[in-house]
């Protein structure tokens, strides 16, 4: 069993509160002795998640603490291309007034970073995946490797829905956070519509659940957590929150560090557009079994239709399955909607995920709370279910 650290322990909480734009935090950490330059999984540090976010205080407070300018993350890019890409002028002046460069030169005329087809080895490709919109391979780019995902020529090929695409696409290679999938680019010179994302070695989280089935209470808690804090990322984008749609166990992907990342926001969104741009969307997306009440009514919605799913996500990690397998996800979709049906809570959920669950899924989705507050629950239940397994555990040793 993998065990995360929580963004209270140690480096994390400093990479988090610069994100958020928390001085007190950074200061404490800082203190507190923790280095400005240590990184995450992907080897962004506190300056890339400031300048992200566009939290001047925090770079100029951390540039005074030695946070290396120049630093670069897992895809070569630096603070100052974060600031770039995100229209952050105040903060590249900062950086650039510290010697920073940009390495990627972003050209931000340009709505889709563009890779040439010629740096990636699409010969060797290796078949991981397929989904709605088509097959997802895996290749080397540079050295590392990326997942490729392909459009069906069916919708490539319509320059409308090939527009929208692209416009999703530019908009995704905006957003930078650790439980977010990273876009890379798009493929130039492609006759086909081929975008790179970073590749996820573990696979979804619909992978793991078939493997593994019901996960422990630890585990669970920390995964709800990795997509709480995605998605709250995602709610909380300016100028526009960023609603996903279509959260489901599949569109959760793990890293080989054990942490899950959210992935194909937007998408969906052009995906339900069939109708006008004429093309269909091939094979069931399984998303009906995660859709909120009143999506699947055709009421108007918001950010918390993500929380419904992520109710049922939750649910489904507990059960280690998806609720009414048998039944078509249509179906299930409808008794939901209309006979405000849930999946049973049984005993053995902890009391205070029961708790969380009911107001996540409830029908009135101005009363479901928002992912900010599920982090704050989460994290305090993730600490009672670790003391837990302590004290388990030397029970344990003293059995044996
Ligand atoms: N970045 C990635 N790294 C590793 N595996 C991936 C990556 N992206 C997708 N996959 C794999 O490929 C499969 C297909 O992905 P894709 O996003 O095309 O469809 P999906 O999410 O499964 O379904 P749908 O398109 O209906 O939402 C995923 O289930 C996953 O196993």
């Amino acid at each position: 069993m993998q065990v995360q650290k929580s963004d209270s322990d140690g480096p994390y909480r400093l990479l988090y509160c610069s994100g958020k734009g928390n001085k007190w935090g950074v200061m404490q950490e800082l203190d507190k002795g923790v280095e400005p330059n240590v990184g995450d999984y992907d080897r962004r540090k506190a300056l890339h998640l400031a300048a992200c976010e566009g939290c001047t205080e925090i770079v100029l407070l951390l540039l005074e603490k030695g946070a290396d300018v120049n630093s670069t993350d897992r895809w070569g890019r630096t603070p100052l291309s974060d600031a770039r890409s995100l229209g952050h002028l105040e903060i590249c002046k900062i950086l650039e007034a510290h010697g920073g460069i940009d390495p990627v030169g972003l050209d931000s005329q340009t709505p889709c970073y563009q890779i040439h087809y010629s740096e990636v080895h699409m010969k060797g490709a290796i078949l991981i995946g397929e989904g709605a919109f088509g097959e997802v391979y895996k290749v080397k780019w540079r050295g590392t490797e990326v997942a490729a995902k392909t459009i069906r020529s069916p919708i490539a090929s319509n320059e409308t829905v090939r527009k929208a695409f692209l416009k999703e696409l530019a908009f995704w290679q905006t957003l930078r956070h650790p439980n977010i999938v990273q876009f890379l680019g798009v493929l130039k010179d492609s006759d086909r519509l081929i975008f790179l994302t970073e590749y996820l070695q573990n696979g979804s989280l619909y992978d793991i659940l078939k493997k593994k089935g019901r996960l422990d209470p630890v585990t669970a808690v920390s995964y709800a957590l990795d997509i709480a804090r995605g998605m709250n990322y995602l709610h909380h984008h300016k100028p526009h929150a960023i609603i996903h749609r279509d959260l489901t166990p599949r569109n959760v992907l793990q890293d080989e560090a054990g942490r899950l990342k959210v992935t194909d926001f937007g998408l969906s969104k052009i995906a339900q557009e069939k109708d006008v741009y004429g093309y269909k969307m091939t094979g069931g997306t399984g998303s009906y079994r995660y859709m909120a009440p009143e999506v699947y009514r055709r009421e108007s919605y918001g950010k918390s239709v993500d929380v419904f799913s992520f109710a049922l996500i939750v649910h489904e990690m507990f059960q280690g399955r998806p609720s009414n397998r048998e039944e078509p996800p249509e179906h299930v979709a409808d008794k939901r909607a209309y006979e405000d049906s849930r999946p049973p809570l049984p005993s053995y959920y902890p009391e205070r995920i029961r708790v969380l669950i009911k107001q996540c899924w409830h029908r009135n989705p101005d009363v479901r709370p928002k992912f900010e507050d599920i982090i704050t629950e989460l994290e305090s239940i993730l600490e009672s279910e670790k003391r837990k397994v302590g004290i388990g555990f030397c029970h344990n040793c003293v059995i044996l």
